[in-house]
């Protein structure tokens, strides 16, 4: 007799035994926009191996010293002006995801949301659905490219929850979607819906993903060619011809080489060549937050318009747009196969 792998019937006990749990995570964000909450978020942010990668011998007297007594401040005032009645843009929005997909999925998957520094922290969510009897959960980092500093980190922190269980839960991981369709087409619709609605026509379109010393690039992280590969397969489905398209980094931190052609300089070089109207679009942030509304719709806005630049617009994340919605459903539905009835 041969053997066959079986798909197994939906009322298979395996299949309906037990909660199953999702926790969508982004990066983090200060408990409120002053010098302390940021200063603790930072300290906690900025130690982390994963996105420092200078051994804390020769960094924690830099961090603690320099780092954690100047950027505060000047962090604290960037907050403070895209702070919202309900707190952090990347919070509020993370949570609104969260409910979005509570309300998709029903009662048969509990869905929490977390933030990796900060909070709410992942150990708390982690636990929480755990004593909701979750005995499986889905652990989704929001991050649509794959990079140590993000997707692995969240995974880290939570397998150190998992250490200190007994009775641990089964974790199955959102993999980066840099490449799916789902995300493509999503950012396509979005995309076309927010240039249709302006009342300029502009003549070229940054793509700005968040910057990564280029080194992690030579050491192996796939980072920077998920980000090209997200820009050549949007621009391949956004088929204007009417728009230079162009890929950047943004957000550069420390004296290190970052990924380039850095957001800035290709602003300065658009203003310096005579492009009158840009606009800026950034994929690889699943919510609007800090280095969106700051970064690009304030300071980026500000550098296009007294260079020289006669319309800019910032567009928004996919964040909780209907486009962005389907798309989120898509991919963890995916990652749930066997788990509940897809
Ligand atoms: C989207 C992916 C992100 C990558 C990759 C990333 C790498 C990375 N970031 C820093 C340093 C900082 N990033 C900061 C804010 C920030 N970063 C991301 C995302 C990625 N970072 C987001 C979503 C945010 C916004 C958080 C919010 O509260 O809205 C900050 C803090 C803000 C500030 O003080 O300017 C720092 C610092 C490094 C060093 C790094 C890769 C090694
Ligand atoms: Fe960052
Ligand atoms: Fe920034």
């Amino acid at each position: 007799m041969t053997l066959q792998p079986q798909s197994l019937p939906v009322d298979h006990p395996s299949v309906q035994s037990g909660r199953v749990g999702m926790l969508l995570v982004n990066l983090g964000t200060p408990d409120a926009p002053e010098v302390g909450p940021v200063r603790r978020y930072l300290a906690e942010f900025l130690s982390d191996r994963r996105v420092v990668e200078i051994p804390p011998i020769a960094w924690q007297p830099i961090l603690r010293g320099i780092i954690l007594n100047t950027r505060p401040k000047k962090s604290a005032h960037a907050y403070s002006q895209v702070w919202t009645e309900d707190g952090s843009p990347l919070a509020v929005i993370t949570r609104k995801q969260a409910e979005a997909m509570q309300e998709a999925f029903g009662e048969r998957v509990k869905v929490d949301w977390a933030m990796r520094y900060g909070t709410p922290s992942i150990p708390e969510r982690l636990q929480a659905l755990m004593d909701a009897g979750c005995e499986r959960i889905l652990l989704a980092p929001l991050y649509p490219q794959y990079s140590a500093a993000t997707t692995a980190t969240v995974v880290d922190k939570a397998a150190d929850k998992l250490r200190t269980m007994r009775w641990q839960p089964a974790l199955r991981t959102l993999p980066a979607y840099q490449d799916d369709p789902a995300y493509i087409e999503a950012l396509e619709a979005d995309l076309t819906r927010q240039l249709d609605a302006l009342d300029f026509q502009p003549e070229v379109l940054l793509l700005s993903f968040h910057g990564m010393p280029e080194r992690t690039l030579h050491l192996g992280d796939p980072y920077h060619c998920h980000c090209q590969k997200t820009s050549r397969l949007l621009q391949e489905r956004l088929k204007r011809r009417d728009l230079r398209i162009r890929t950047t980094f943004q957000s550069r931190f420390g004296p290190a080489k970052w990924l380039e052609p850095a957001t800035d300089t290709v602003i300065g070089e658009e203003v310096a060549k005579g492009t009158k109207r840009l606009a800026i679009a950034a994929p690889g942030f699943s919510a609007d937050c800090l280095e969106t509304l700051e970064e690009l719709a304030i300071q980026g806005r500000d550098q296009f318009l007294e260079g020289g630049g006669e319309s800019f617009a910032a567009l928004s994340c996919l964040n909780t747009s209907e486009a962005g919605l389907i798309m989120l459903e898509t991919i963890l539905r995916r990652e749930l196969s066997g788990w509940i009835d897809c």
